[in-house]
């Protein structure tokens, strides 16, 4: 299964629990809550992933990365973004370096 397959699938998922009960679904518990949770929740899973990485084992990791991965999911779609706006502006920077380098190797 590639990667982004499974991120357009949990995307989708996700945009389309936005509006379910929060009593049964977690997305639309976060959106009832809202934005300042959603940002809360992703600053925890976060330092719960440093805290895996300095000291826990890679399957803590992993599974603390995941629930990261999740958040920022949600936090992007709660703002109308998605992952490939992300995955854009990070194509846009390995096209700058790649000016750099030029630029640096042509000095
Ligand atoms: N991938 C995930 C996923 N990863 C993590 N989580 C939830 O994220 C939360 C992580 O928070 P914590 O570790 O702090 O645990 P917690 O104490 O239960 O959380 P809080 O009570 O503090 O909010 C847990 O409640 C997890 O269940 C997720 N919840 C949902 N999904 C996906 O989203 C889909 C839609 O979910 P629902 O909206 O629940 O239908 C699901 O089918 C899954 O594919």
């Amino acid at each position: 299964m590639t990667g982004s397959t499974l991120i357009d699938r949990l995307e989708s998922t996700i945009r389309a629990r936005r509006g379910a009960d929060p009593a049964t679904s977690y997305v639309a518990a976060l959106h009832a809550a809202g934005p300042a949770k959603i940002a809360r929740k992703l600053g925890e899973e976060a330092i719960e992933t440093v805290i895996a990485a300095l000291g826990e084992s890679d399957a803590a990791l992993t599974g603390e990365a995941a629930d990261l991965l999740f958040h920022l999911l949600v936090l992007l779609d709660a703002r109308g973004l998605s992952l490939a706006d992300v995955l854009a502006e990070l194509e846009v920077r390995e096209g700058l370096s790649g000016i750099e380098e030029k630029a640096s190797r042509s000095r």
